[in-house]
């Protein structure tokens, strides 16, 4: 069995995580974390993981960026292994913890879902394929969501410019002189209601376009995702890990 900590166990994505948890037999939740203890749980509650005094197997993250530092100490500290599904992070803190997986086994990537692992292929593979073509990505998400664009849709974009060679990244395209140049990729939010996640890349040619689309319809398949990622990780040796390292495309 492994014992998972849940940091932001009281968010959307935390309480479906806690529940995955529990109706499934491979896995304890030992502790779950959330800034401000107020609600009954049948699980131990801390507000700060620096707290935690039991010892778990992994820590699943979905917070917040500004657990970030707290996270990796503890996590560093206590030598647990960390999946890390939050997003919104810049790129000192991105660089953080790519430096704190040297010391302990990290799993990170910003979106759990098997689909949109398939997508981050896909998309390199059109990139390749279809050139010159324009390249734009839209995501739609609930109106609850802090950052924009998705974590998602920026690794779609580094997937991209992985590719294409002088590309950069146009977000939320505005204005007189907002004409579009040659080579960058352009990146829309959307938000409203209760959409899960849904992202499409497009690929815009002469008389022709292609568009990849990938959508959640529910958060239960991130939840299952991250599970899957603790149990890939939980033995590994200190490094930085993502879902190509776990699915077999
Ligand atoms: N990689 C993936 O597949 C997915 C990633 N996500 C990402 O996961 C994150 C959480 O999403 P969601 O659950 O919808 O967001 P919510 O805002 O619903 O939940 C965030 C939770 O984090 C807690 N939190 C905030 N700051 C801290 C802190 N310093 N220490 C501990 N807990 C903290 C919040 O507590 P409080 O309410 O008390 O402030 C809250 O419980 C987002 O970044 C989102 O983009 C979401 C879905 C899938
Ligand atoms: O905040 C969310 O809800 C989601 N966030 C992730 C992201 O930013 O890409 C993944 C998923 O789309 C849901």
């Amino acid at each position: 069995m492994i014992k998972i900590i849940v940091n932001g166990s009281l968010g959307k994505m935390g309480k479906v995580l806690t529940n995955s948890i529990f109706e499934d037999a491979n896995f304890e939740l030992i502790a779950g974390v959330s800034k401000y203890e107020t609600e009954n749980t049948n699980y131990k509650l801390y507000s700060n993981i620096l707290d935690v005094k039991e010892k778990a197997d992994v820590v699943i993250d979905f917070s917040n960026p500004e657990s970030l530092k707290d996270l990796l100490t503890y996590s560093k500290k206590t030598k647990t292994p960390l999946v890390i599904a939050t997003t919104g992070y810049n790129d000192d803190e991105l660089d953080m913890i790519k430096e704190a997986s040297k010391e302990v086994p990290i799993f990170h990537s910003s979106n759990m879902s098997l689909g949109v692992n398939l997508l981050l292929k896909l998309v390199e593979v059109s990139a390749k394929a279809l050139t010159n073509f324009d390249i734009e990505i839209v995501e739609k998400h609930h109106n609850r969501k802090v950052d924009a664009p998705s974590g998602t849709a920026l690794m779609l974009a580094n997937e991209i410019q992985k590719v294409l060679n002088n590309t950069e990244f146009n977000y939320g395209r505005y204005g007189k002189d907002a004409k579009r140049k040659e080579k960058e990729i352009g990146i829309h939010a959307v938000r409203g209601g209760t959409i899960v996640g849904d992202h499409s890349v497009i690929f815009a040619g002469k008389d022709e376009i292609v568009e990849l689309n990938h959508i959640a319809l529910s958060k239960e398949i991130f939840a299952q995702g991250s599970l899957k990622a603790a149990k890939f990780i939980v033995n590994k040796e200190n490094g930085y890990y993502n879902m190509k390292d776990v699915v077999t495309l």
